[in-house]
């Protein structure tokens, strides 16, 4: 499990986090989303080390990254895929890792065809690595000493249909084996198809956290018909507040029972009616990351 307890980090004056707080449980993904610059990467880097925190802390199991006696062994770390050593091969990455964890080196090669590398590729310098190889060799450097973390910082980004695809059955299957990952990523398919918990950052502070269902089902129900106006102004007459949404569904808090027996009473077909959770994460992200978006998108 990670523990982020009243994490703040500033820079000169500038609070880059917020007193965060949130907990990565073992056995579940935890998304870890906010739009650029709200601190996910700052927050991550406190974790493993590489930052310190100006006052609260980050811990693996109630340790912090930098009392583990060997940390590769208990967390895999992929924060930025391009900061590998660009003058060696992946194979010697791999080798110089597996040899300072003190893991057996037949472990690199294990690892090389779970990332699907090729042996050729693998004998290939990093500055030749295309970024999808370069996040292969990231995961496979994160998965070499057998941790029970994940940490991982847009492990998708430049993964090809299949990687994307082969990305999510491998931290699935971590998470189903009783690992803890944490990924952020902007990807909010990947988050919503892949996460079991959700943590929301927004100019340094979490603003939303908790199970998926929990978060998504607060989205309310979405109903549409032949006539969306008649629908909305028929709820507005029963007292249940309602937004006409730019692709003609009605949203609503009130429950689908509900929008259902109103609609009925007042003679509208309705074409569809559901919880709204299929509108999704995006919507979701949108509206509580409103205040902090640079494009005003949800406004
Ligand atoms: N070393 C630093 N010095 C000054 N400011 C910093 C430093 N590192 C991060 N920041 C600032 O802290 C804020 C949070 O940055 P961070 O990289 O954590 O955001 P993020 O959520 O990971 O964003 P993105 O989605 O763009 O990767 C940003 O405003 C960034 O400019």
């Amino acid at each position: 499990m990670i523990t982020v307890d009243s994490l703040t980090r500033t820079y000169a004056g500038f609070t880059a986090v917020d007193n965060v707080s949130f907990t990565a449980r073992s056995g579940r993904v935890t998304g870890f989303l906010g739009p650029n610059g709200a601190g996910k990467s700052t927050t991550m880097r406190v974790m493993v080390g590489l930052t310190t925190a100006t006052s609260g802390s980050a811990t693996i199991d109630g340790v912090r990254f930098a009392d583990l006696p060997n940390p590769g062994l208990e967390v895999g770390v992929l924060l930025d895929a391009s900061a590998q050593h660009a003058g060696r091969t992946g194979r010697e990455i791999l080798t110089l890792a597996s040899d300072t964890m003190g893991l057996p080196r037949a472990r690199v090669d294990e690892m090389i065809e779970l990332v699907s590398l090729t042996p050729t590729e693998a004998g290939r310098r990093v500055r030749n690595y295309s970024l999808g190889m370069r996040q292969r060799l990231g995961i496979a450097t994160a998965l070499l000493g057998d941790p029970r973390v994940l940490i991982l910082d847009e492990p998708a980004n430049g993964l090809d249909p299949a990687g994307i695809r082969w990305m999510r059955d491998l931290l699935t299957g971590f998470a189903g084996r009783g690992g803890t990952v944490l990924l952020s990523s902007h990807l909010l398919h990947e988050i919503e198809v892949i996460a079991d918990d959700l943590v929301v950052i927004g100019n340094g502070k979490i603003v939303a956290s908790g199970t998926k269902e929990d978060l998504l089902a607060a989205a309310g129900t979405l109903a549409r018909s032949a006539s969306p106006r008649d629908l909305a102004h028929a709820l507005e007459q029963a007292g249940i507040p309602s937004t006409l949404a730019g692709d003609g569904s009605v949203r609503t808090d009130a429950d689908p029972a509900q929008v259902g027996a109103v609609a009925l009473a007042a003679g509208i077909a309705l074409t569809e009616l559901r919880s709204a959770e299929g509108a999704g994460l995006e919507d979701m992200f949108l509206s509580l990351t409103a205040d902090t978006q640079r494009e005003g998108v949800a406004a």
